[in-house]
């Protein structure tokens, strides 16, 4: 394959080169190439949505990093899933669908990515999106997002009867007119099934000719000539390969990898190549820096009633909901675990919510492994996320060697303003554990019992205890200039020619909910300006 020449190159075929490598290629001039690390998605763990569970450690289709000790989470590591396979973190994720909140994405033009405000974005996301509900379906887009409420456990009536004693809205969808309250979370699931990025877009597209896919092929750096991205350098089975790009090489690698690879290529804080001794092609500070997450707490309550715990905390009844799932496609393995959630505000003078809860009708131990176990008896857990963190971590290359995970800082926790947030969140759950509807169904509060700790002990819980949504984002961020970004508003890598990132590195902020949404409508949007300019 050495030499061969496409017009775009696109580097990982998670949520959103599966996007580009669909939109990319809808013009049959156009040869698409797409390189992915990670193998075929043909997986029954992939497929089922409660095998999150499977494949959130799962090796095979996962790069299963682990941080650095986090000062803010007195000096824990923690680990961090990622998709390595066809469709990315889509293929393995939780499924909820949130297209984040108005405001995170009129923060993103404040930063300077000029054409990404609500107004704009909300477009996209209409023409994206196909909702299902029953037998009813809005919009025509190609991202189903089903209404897969009638499959939640029954238990979850309880978490939407607390809501309202806490005055929260108890909204249908919070992806419509409504922003904010508790709701039957909405999923990308269909007919009972995942509905990943490469079941929405690269499936339809692999028939294309003009459009070729290699899996199992790590993209070890860029090829860069007079300050162009010409090509990439990727491994595959063993050998090396160059592959060359007319037109555009796009960095689609996640907000881990995107850096790495830029980092490994000359681009990135002059001070960091050096000291692995890579030639300095383009110094570009902010490469890697920024890194934003959601952080969260889940308390966890033994139950007076049957919750998920009574199928699935025993083989048994695993076995069962196996069956049922395989001849109907429905029971408990047909719907993801994180049933309701929602946007909340932490104090009433606040003008957004700055909060998301959940409530799942389950209890289990994540070890730190990345295992999952589900308790045998009856429990349920409540959990809140601070929405909108403003501590920025760091991804810096650990050493020359592409297969070696980069080092990853979160830096949680860094500022006054989160660990506020937290403590506010942290006393929403003590209030949300105490209201009638909760009460009446717990049998036990699990340690550590948060209810009587004061500010002090929250923040300390927390610290011990949160982890992460699995949202990294902004190590690549759009912004105004190289001095505060990496990224132009049109995703060009600031300095470079034939260069973009267009993942969820390239977002400023992290937004208020679930990244996979506003990930692929930043993807849709960027084929857009990509095609524009060619
Ligand atoms: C366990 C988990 C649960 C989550 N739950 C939810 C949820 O419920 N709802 C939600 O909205 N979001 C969720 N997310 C987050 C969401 O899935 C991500 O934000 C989103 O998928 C990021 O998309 P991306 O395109 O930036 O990166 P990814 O989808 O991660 O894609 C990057 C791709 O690049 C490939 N790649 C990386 N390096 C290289 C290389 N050197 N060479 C070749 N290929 C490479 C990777 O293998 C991968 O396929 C979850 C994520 C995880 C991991």
């Amino acid at each position: 394959m050495n030499e061969s020449a496409f017009h775009y190159i696109i580097v990982g075929a998670g949520s959103a080169g599966c996007v580009l490598a669909n939109r990319l290629s809808e013009n049959p001039r156009h040869k698409v190439l797409l390189i992915e690390a990670g193998g075929s998605d043909a997986r029954f763990w992939i497929k089922v949505p409660l095998g999150y569970a499977k494949t959130f450690a799962d090796h095979a289709v996962n790069w299963s990093y682990m941080t650095q000790p986090d000062p803010g989470l007195n000096g824990r590591q923690a680990y961090w899933p990622r998709g390595r396979v066809i469709g990315g973190s889509s293929s393995i994720n939780a499924m909820a669908y949130l297209r984040g909140l108005p405001h995170d994405f009129d923060d993103w033009e404040r930063a300077g990515a000029t054409g990404w405000n609500w107004e704009i974005v909300r477009k996209t996301y209409e023409a994206l999106e196909c909702h299902v509900e029953g037998a009813i379906q809005k919009g025509g887009g190609p991202l189903v997002v089903s209404d897969v409420g009638d499959g939640m456990h029954p238990f979850v009536q309880n978490f939407l009867v607390a809501a309202r004693e806490m005055g929260w809205n108890v909204a249908r969808n919070l992806n419509g007119e409504e922003a904010e309250g508790l709701m039957r979370m909405r999923s990308t699931v269909r007919n009972g099934r995942r509905w990943s990025a490469a079941d929405a877009f690269l499936r339809p597209a692999t028939k294309r000719s003009n459009l070729r896919v290699i899996s199992r092929a790590l993209v070890e750096k860029l090829i860069i000539q007079n300050g162009r991205a010409a090509g990439v350098q990727f491994r595959l089975g063993g050998v090396q390969h160059i592959v060359r790009a007319n037109k555009e090489v796009i960095l689609s690698a996640g907000a881990i990898n995107s850096p790495q690879i830029l980092q490994l290529s000359g681009i990135g804080p002059a001070a960091l190549l050096q000291a692995h001794c890579i030639p300095v092609l383009h110094d570009l500070p902010e490469v890697g820096k920024g890194l934003q997450d959601h952080l969260a707490v889940s308390q966890y309550y033994r139950a007076t009633e049957p919750t998920l715990n009574n199928i699935l905390g025993n083989g048994l009844g695993r076995m069962l909901a196996g069956v049922r799932y395989i001849l109907t496609r429905k029971g408990p393995l047909s719907v993801p675990v994180n049933q309701i959630s929602g946007y909340v505000r932490s104090s009433p003078e606040l003008e957004v919510p700055d909060v998301q809860v959940y409530c799942n009708p389950m209890s289990y131990i994540t070890h730190a492994s990345g295992a999952v176990g589900v308790d045998p008896a009856p429990g349920f857990l409540l959990c809140v996320q601070p929405s909108r963190p403003t501590s920025r971590g760091q991804v810096t290359i650990a050493s020359t060697n592409p297969e070696a995970p980069p080092l990853i800082q979160p830096n949680s926790l860094s500022t006054n303003e989160d660990c506020e947030t937290v403590i506010k969140a942290s006393r929403l759950l003590q209030q949300l554990a105490q209201t009638s509807a909760i009460r009446a169904v717990t049998k036990a509060r699990l340690q550590p019992d948060i209810s009587t700790m004061d500010d002090a002990a929250l923040l300390e819980n927390f610290r011990n205890r949160a982890g992460t949504v699995f949202h990294p984002s902004c190590t690549c961020r759009m912004g105004h200039d190289a001095r505060d970004s990496v990224l132009d508003a049109r995703l060009r890598v600031h300095g470079m020619e034939g260069l973009r990132v267009v993942d969820a590195s390239a977002f400023p902020n992290v937004t208020s909910g679930n990244t996979n949404g506003p990930t692929i409508m930043l993807a849709t949007r960027a084929a857009e300006l990509i095609l524009q300019d060619a």
